[in-house]
């Protein structure tokens, strides 16, 4: 982890982190570009020299250094290009489910972006395959069991939302693992209403809708996610704490935030982590879950990011575990799977403590 983030969780106990370590865990909010891990960045660098993306993996620190959110995307489509074969897209997904596996990361939701493969030339059949074939293998050799979320990258215009739409819900195409569909990239002069009739199509196959909102807009814009895209959880919500009447509505409803602390610092959607309205979700009795959003480009991961909530919230373990509980609940897993992992947060809260 980088140096700031060792001074966000400075002053916690070794055994709290080696806590959070060892706690099983469910993750919502992470991206399957944003979690190329360093190596794998390098390499598919190297691969491409015509990129201006580092190969060296301790440069890639610097080069993810963002001025602001539209710099972070801009980075983020820099990714994005060197991820050109099926067997690239293989790749990566395996090695995003190693990552999560070290980090007993039992079940993650995993946004996935096809619209940015295909318009780069990825066949649609074989990106399925890629992306399923590799959460197979995530899951039979590392015991992790991924699900996608499919987003529209909203910046790109309606016809990535018709593109996102039809791979999501073509018979033929979609893969076993989807359970969601979201909306992602920047949000300033991409209005959310406008991908009502996508949201529409892909809840009546089934999805969950899971939109990004109010990560760097006014309440108003969760408004329109709750109102219009019909969201059943919302990721980020950061500004939802500047409107208690949401914030009562997010809270009666149980209408889980996908809270990602240290990215609204990296993008400087929130200028500080004492200024961030963690806190505020809580106290106001709002569903909060914990997650990493776009790990390396972050320099995070999850287990950092519940101990950096465990500082905002001042928790204790038996804290922890209600917050990865939390993630639990708010997740798409049938109840058995849920029941499953819950029993086993609490199982290994009690043997902690009792040690
Ligand atoms: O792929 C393209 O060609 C393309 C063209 C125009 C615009 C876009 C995008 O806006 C892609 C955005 C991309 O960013 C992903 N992402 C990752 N982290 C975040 C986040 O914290 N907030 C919003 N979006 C995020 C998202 O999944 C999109 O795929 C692409
Ligand atoms: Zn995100």
């Amino acid at each position: 982890m980088t140096d700031h983030l060792d001074a966000a969780t400075a002053g916690q106990g070794r055994d709290l982190h080696a806590f959070i370590a060892g706690l099983p865990k469910a993750e919502l909010h992470v991206h399957h570009v944003g979690s190329a891990s360093p190596r794998i960045v390098s390499e598919l660098a190297a691969r491409h020299p015509d990129s201006k993306v580092p190969t060296d993996p301790e440069a890639l620190a610097d080069y993810f250094t963002f001025t602001d959110f539209a710099h972070f995307i801009e980075l983020y489509l820099s990714v994005v290009d060197l991820v050109r074969t099926p067997e690239d897209v293989r790749l990566l997904t395996y090695e995003v489910g190693r990552e999560l596996a070290r980090q007993q990361v039992r079940y993650a939701e995993l946004t996935v972006t096809p619209f940015s493969s295909t318009r780069r030339g990825i066949d649609e059949r074989a990106f399925m395959d890629a992306i399923e074939d590799a959460r197979k293998a995530a899951e039979s050799e590392f015991g992790t069991v991924l699900r996608w979320c499919f987003d529209i990258p909203g910046e790109a215009g309606l016809e990535s939302a018709e593109e996102t739409v039809r791979l999501a819900t073509d018979d033929r195409l979609r893969p076993e693992g989807l359970v969601s569909f979201g909306l992602g990239g920047p949000e300033i002069g991409v209005p959310r209403p406008q991908f009502k009739p996508y949201f529409d199509r892909a809840i009546a196959a089934g999805l969950h809708s899971v939109p990004h909102a109010g990560e760097t807009t006014g309440p108003e814009t969760v408004w329109d996610a709750l109102d219009e895209l019909r969201a059943e959880r919302i990721g980020h919500g950061t500004s939802s704490a500047r409107d208690p009447e949401l914030l009562r509505h997010l809270a009666e409803r149980r209408i889980p935030l996908e809270v990602c602390p240290t990215s609204n610092i990296a993008t400087r959607a929130v200028a500080t982590l004492d200024e961030h309205p963690l806190k505020e979700f809580t106290r106001a009795g709002v569903l909060v879950t914990i997650n990493s959003d776009d790990p390396p480009m972050f320099g995070t991961d999850l287990n950092n990011e519940y101990a950096v909530a465990a500082r905002l919230l001042e928790l204790d373990e038996r804290g922890l575990a209600d917050l990865a509980k939390n993630a639990v609940e708010a997740s798409f897993m049938d109840p058995s799977g849920k029941a499953r992992l819950a029993a086993e947060i609490d199982t290994y809260t009690t043997s902690w403590l009792a040690s």
